[in-house]
Parts: C-alpha cells; structure tokens; sequence
C-alpha cells in the first residue's frame, strides 16, 4: 500500500512543547505547599477543627498540584503534512464514520443533517467513505431529513470539491456572503447551492411535527407504530456508492441505522449505539478505521481525515503501535475553556505522555483494536502473529467474543487479517445486520466489557482509552488551527451543570470499575504517569469541593477568632507559601473566560455527582446519559427558534437561581464575616487579643468576596441576568447557621 523506498519526508511531526521554565515554577509551588503541609503537621493543635481542616484541604491541593505537574510535565501533539500523503500512498485505506443521534427534539435534525454533509464533503475518495447514522431516537423526521441530506450531498459534495471550501457544514458556510468580485461562475453555483440547501432546510423544519411528510410512504413504514424506547431494528440503505472510483463527483455510501430496544432494558446509552454501529459497518463496509463524531460536531476542515492517515500510515511504516487519533475538539458560540471537559493544557500534556485521550468525538480507532488485540498480538508488519491467530481466530472463540452472527464473525476474521476487499453491495447485509441490533445479541458476549466501547461508566470515552492505554497501544493528538471539529455548548446554568454532573459521575463510576485507575496500578501496560493523569480525570468532579470548603474556612475562622495562618514574622513567608498555589489553583478564576456561573455549574454538577454515585453504589438507582440540548448557530435563529428558547430560560430561571445557592452563600458567609471583624475592629481598640493577627483571615475572605464580586452584582440585577430573590433568601437563612456555629462560645 505504501511507497517507502523514496520521499524521506516524513507524514507528520511530534512537537513537544516541554518547558524547563514551567517545569521549575511547577516545582516550587509544589515545594511551597509541601512546607505548607509540615508546618500544618508541626503545629497542629488536636482541638482545633479549623488547622486539621485547612490541613486536609491543602493536602488535597498538594495532591491535585502534584497530579497537574505530572500532566503537564511533557506536553507534546502531532503535526501532520496531509500534502504529502499522495506522493507516498497509492491506494487510500477505507474509513467509516459514525454519526449517533437520539432525539429528534433536544438534537434537531437540522444539525444532524450538516454533521453528516460535512463528513459526506470531505477531502478524501468518495469510495473509501461511508457515512452511518445511529438513531436511538427512532425518528421518521431524522431518517426524512438525512434522505433529503442525500439529495442536497449530489450537489455539495462537488460543490465542495471543486471550490475547495474549506468548512463543509453549510450552515456555517452560508454564514458569510458571497464576494461580488469572484468569478462568475463560482457566484452561479454558489447561489444555486444556497437556493438548494434553503430548499432542504425548509423541507425539514416543514416536516418537524407534522408527521404527514411521511406517513404515505411506504418506506416509512418500519416507523409505524413504534416508541424510541419500544421498537425492533432499522436499517436503511440511503445511498450506496455503487462502484465509485473515487472522483470528485461521487458521493461516499450514507446509511441509517436504529437498534431494537424495549422497555426496561439497558441500552448503554451512547456506548451500545456505537458498538452496533461498530458490528453494522464490519458487515456492511468493514473498513480498518472509524471515525466517531457526535451528531453536533461538524468537520471544520475538509482534510480531517487525510491528516489522520498521515498518522496511521507513517506508523504502518514504522510500527509504534497507535491505536487511535484524537483531534481536539472545539465549541462554537463560546470560547470558554471551562465548558470543555477536558482543559487544553490536559489534552496536549498527556499526549505527550502515552498518548491523547479519547474524548468521544472526532476521534479515528483502528477497528482491529476495538476487537481487542493488543501490540503483542501483531507481527511488525502489521499482520496477525501466529500465536493470536490459534488463540482469537477459533471458531468457539470467536461466537463467544463477539456474538453468533456468522456473518459477524466472518466480518472480524476478514478485519482482524487485514483483508478487506468487499464485494457485494451494502443490501445485500441488510438480514445479518438487522440480526446484530438485536436486544439479546450482546448477551454473554464481550461486547462492552473487553471490546468495543466500554459500558460500566457513563464517561464512556475515558473509559473506553483507558482499556485500549491498559493494554499497551498508544494514541495521538492533533490540534489544529482553526479546530477540524467543532460542536455545541450547553448554555449555561442548568444544561451545563447537568452535563458536568454527567461527567462528574462518570468519573466517579470509573474510580469504581475494574478499569479504575487505582487499581492496576503496576501490572498492566499502561504508563504510571499516564494512570495518574486517567486519575486526575476520574476524580475532576471531587476536586472543587476542597476549594468549596476552603473558601469558608478564612470566614469560620475570623467568626470563631481562631487562627488560620501562621502569624507573626511567619506571615510573609505564609503569603508566599499560599499565594503561589493559590494563584494557580484559582486561576481559572482570573482567566478571560472564566465566568462565576460556570463555577457553580461546576460546584453543583460535582455535589449531585456524589449524590449520584453513592446511590448507584448503594445499589439504589443506576446512573443515566442525560443528552446535551443542541441549537443551530446563533446567527441562523429563526424568530420561532428564539422565541421558544426565551421560553425555556423563564422557566428554568428558578431553577437556575438554586445553581447559584452555593455561590451565594459563600460570598455572603464572607461578607458577613467581614462584617463581624470590622464592627469588631471599632468595638474594641484591640491591643493584644486579635492584634492584627485576624488580618490574613480577613484578607482570605476579602479574596473570596473579590473573586465572587461577579455573583455580588448580579444579586443587584433583575430579571433574566440576576440571582432571584428566593435563592438570596435561601442563603441568607444558611448563613445565620453558619454564624452561629461558627461563632466563638
Ligand atoms: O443514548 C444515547 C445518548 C447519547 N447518544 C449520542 O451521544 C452523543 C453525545 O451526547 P451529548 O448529549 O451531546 O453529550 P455531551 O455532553 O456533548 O458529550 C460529551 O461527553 C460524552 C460522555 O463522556 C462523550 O461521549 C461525548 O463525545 C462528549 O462530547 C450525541 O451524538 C448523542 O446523540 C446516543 O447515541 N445515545
Ligand atoms: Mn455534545
């Protein structure tokens, strides 16, 4: 396949970004809060709560300072030259990309519909690509839209292609106005191709509740009488690509795909919809890679796949055992780092330790690892050794592992040999697919367990990377600029707390699980530091608590007029000591985009995440994917779309104003512990009993008050930017608990 014997070029860079600098100020703060530590420890009093307490939280900054050097010790990402992937490979290997969707309403099909055409346009042979929608919502309007999608990807595919527009989501592509100097004929397919996709968008927002479009036609059939929780499985060839070549004129194959559900049954969420999409395409297409977007993240640059082969294809060259290629993901309407799960600084660090995370979305595998081989299993060309051949590729072995399809089975042999020509069109699989989206076929099988994407956390991403880093395979990042992916935010408040308490949660399972970066620590093939980055990931939900905690330790303790800080000449050297961890910990507090409402967010999300994890591990309820709510780009809102979303903030504004609750109180706890000192400061002209010495406890909470100063104004608006009044009652009725603990007896 590839040409190696010229081109010494190689088809992609590994920059490190290592920084001695960094490096030396990261183990400083480390130093600092270790003396912090001692000290605490050397002057610890048993009787009093508020030292022990600062203790236990500044041990828990030490341990997360000490968890974020360890990531960011040897960041690194991968830079690939996609132009020089024609010169040294003839014949392109084949990828298959997977689209899940599961709810017409909360991801409408608008969105899904430019998802796909971005991946239908993208710059790579047409006859390599196959397009697979997962519909767990079981929606006639989203299979209506994606047939519609089709129509409409005869025209922008070529469009694309011979223009060589960069993003391929028309939507954001028809955000900018045409230039009247182009070339004329450029202006004439463009205003066409305009007029056509308005056509379609307006077939499909004519079709969203009115279910007539598709009540006629017998090809809906299959969506008679069904419920998305209650329904056997579809598959729907939309469009084959019969016999392409590859040309520019050719569209890549698009199907549609819904597996059997019932009531109370598991459906593992997001997890199952990729593994049977996983089992569709080995039957349908088989191809050696996969690509997995989520329904809102449309490809921002038409060489997204070409880059990732740069990646496989030179280590095919040079085996070093990548197993998958992760490009960053990236969120339009928003640039704040925070509504990302996964902070940039994490995802380039610990790519350069044993390799990228997955996150869940735009991310390439390799299809033989998601059947479970590990590099031991693989000669250094690549092909199956002999040792994995007698102990995978037995008949028993096989139907146990990945179900009693045999054409199923057949499907994995052909890819985990590496051969896979396929010659029959994609129908005729129809009956054996229909066969793998059944309830029962997962039963007493491997799928979720050891291959495929992991079930027993709903961070199913993590969890799946950690698996495939535990069994030794590596991985790599690409962070382009401007991002190749980019998807939704949730607004902020509600949606966003629930999302982050999804995660949170997730984590937490994680911790619990058998894939738990806790256990294992030594015998598995998995890096110490890399392990100890999956940990810092499981655990991001507990991490704001210490920092909850800590930001009321300064106010109990100017209340309770017991000491905090070491006094006295030590003050300085106490300044420096929680100054510069301080400063870092907090310093997504002082970022640009840092914004207090998420903070809560993130406060609530990691308080219902404990909740949610000890219920589940009480064996009294199971966790839940709760999915994100999508809008299409904010320039594009119809006058309908606005509206209705107005609506929806007025209802959920109380709701919202309870995110804030924690917010609240700990600013008034502070402000009225403020309060308490300086009516004090005027009471008594204090000589010895508090000499000053209560002025690092105030200034802490003079700090806290600063950095919720945010919170503070809003609590002075009205309407939709404000607190309501309910919640600031709510906390004001906390803090006069709060005094009368905490003041002294
Ligand atoms: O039962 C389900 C639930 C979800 N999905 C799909 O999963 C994707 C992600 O769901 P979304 O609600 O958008 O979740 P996010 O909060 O955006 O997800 C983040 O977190 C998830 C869990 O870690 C990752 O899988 C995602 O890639 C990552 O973007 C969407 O395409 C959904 O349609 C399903 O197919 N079936
Ligand atoms: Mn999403």
């Amino acid at each position: 396949m590839a040409d190696s014997s010229f081109s010494p070029l190689p088809l992609y860079e590994r920059i490190s970004y290592k920084s001695y600098v960094r490096r030396a100020l990261n183990l400083t703060v480390l130093g600092f809060l270790f003396s912090l530590l001692l000290y605490r420890i050397l002057y610890m009093n048993q009787n009093d709560i508020a030292w022990v307490m600062a203790f236990l939280y500044e041990f828990c900054f030490f341990f997360t300072w000490l968890l974020i050097t360890n990531i960011t010790w040897s960041p690194a990402e991968y830079k690939p030259y996609p132009d020089r992937l024609d010169e040294r490979v003839h014949d392109l290997p084949s990828v298959d990309m997977f689209v899940p969707t599961a709810d017409p309403v909360r991801e409408p099909p608008l969105i899904v519909v430019n998802t796909v055409l971005s991946l239908l346009a993208v710059n790579y042979p047409a006859n390599k690509l196959a397009c697979y929608v997962s519909d767990d919502g079981c929606s006639p309007l989203t299979y209506f839209s994606l047939k519609e999608a089709c129509k409409f990807a005869k025209i922008w595919v070529p469009f694309c292609k011979k223009y060589n527009v960069r993003v391929r989501a028309p939507f954001i592509y028809f955000l900018n106005p045409v230039v009247s100097s182009e070339d004329p004929e450029f202006t004439k397919d463009w205003e066409m191709t305009k007029m056509e996709y308005e056509k379609i968008s307006q077939i499909v927002e004519d079709a969203t509740g009115d279910s007539h479009w598709f009540d006629a036609d017998d090809d809906f059939e299959a969506f008679s009488n069904t419920k998305p929780n209650d329904h056997s499985t579809i598959v729907k060839v939309i469009f084959e690509n019969k016999g392409g070549v590859g040309d520019e004129k050719e569209v890549p194959h698009l199907v549609y795909i819904s597996r059997e559900k019932r009531p109370n049954y598991v459906h593992h969420y997001k997890a199952g919809a990729l593994n049977f999409l996983v089992r569709v395409t080995g039957l349908m297409t088989n191809a050696p890679y996969m690509l997995n977007v989520d329904c809102d993240m449309y490809a921002n640059e038409a060489d997204v796949v070409r880059q990732a082969m740069c990646i496989f294809l030179q280590e095919s060259m040079n085996p070093n055992h990548i197993a998958f290629v992760q490009h960053s993901a990236n969120f339009r309407d928003s640039k704040a780092d925070e509504f990302n799960i996964f902070p940039s600084y994490m995802e380039r660090g610990v790519a350069g330790i044993q390799g990228a995370i997955y996150t869940g979305s735009g991310c390439f595998h390799t299809r033989k690892i998601m059947y479970g081989l590990t590099p031991d299993d693989l000669e250094d060309d690549g092909s199956l050794s002999s040792v994995a051949t007698r102990k995978i590729l037995t008949d028993d072995n096989l139907s146990k592992v990945f179900g009693h399809s045999i054409e199923m089975t057949k499907s994995v042999v052909s890819a985990l040999r590496g051969k896979l020509n396929r010659q029959h069109s994609l129908t005729y699989s129809l009956e054996a697919a229909r066969e793998v989206g059944n309830l029962h076929y997962e039963y007493q099988t491997s799928w979720g367990k050891t291959i495929g994407w992991l079930y027993d956390s709903v961070l199913e991403d993590v969890n799946t990377s950690i698996e495939i880093h535990s069994r030794g395979w590596t991985s790599s990042l690409i962070s382009s600029d401007p991002p190749a992916f980019i998807g939704c935010t949730p607004p902020v408040g509600l949606e966003a707390m629930l999302r982050k308490r999804r995660c949170f949660t997730g984590g937490l399972e994680i911790i619990f699980n058998k894939q738990s970066p806790l256990i294992g620590m030594f015998h598995q093939k998995i890096e110490f530091r890399q392990r100890l980055a999956y940990l810092s990931i499981s655990m991001m939900g507990l991490g704001f608590l210490p920092v909850l905690f800590y930001c009321l330790l300064p106010a109990y303790c100017l209340l309770n007029n017991s000491p905090l800080y070491p006094k006295g000449l030590r003050l300085g050297i106490n300044f420096t000591l929680l100054g510069m961890p301080c400063f870092y910990t907090l310093r997504g507090f002082t970022s640009p985009d840092f914004s207090v409402q998420l903070w809560c967010a993130n406060i609530c999300g990691s308080l219902f995440s404990i909740f949610d994890i000890t219920l589940k591990l009480l064996g009294i309820s199971k966790t839940v994917f709760r999915i994100t709510k999508k809008t299409m780009p904010d320039i594009k809102l119809g006058s309908k779309d606005r509206q209705s979303q107005q609506e929806d903030d007025g209802q959920s504004s109380e709701i919202d104003g309870l995110l804030y609750l924690p917010g609240t109180f700990i600013l008034l706890v502070n402000l009225a512990a403020l309060a308490d000192y300086l009516v004090g400061l005027q009471l008594w002209s204090r000589s010895d009993e508090r000499d000053g010495s209560a002025l690092a406890e105030a200034s802490g909470c003079t700090f806290v008050v600063m950095v919720f100063l945010p919170l503070l104004k809003s609590l002075f608006y009205d309407g939709k930017s404000g607190i309501p009044s309910s919640t600031l009652y709510k906390a004001a009725f906390l803090v006069v608990f709060f005094v009368i603990f905490s003041v002294e007896k």
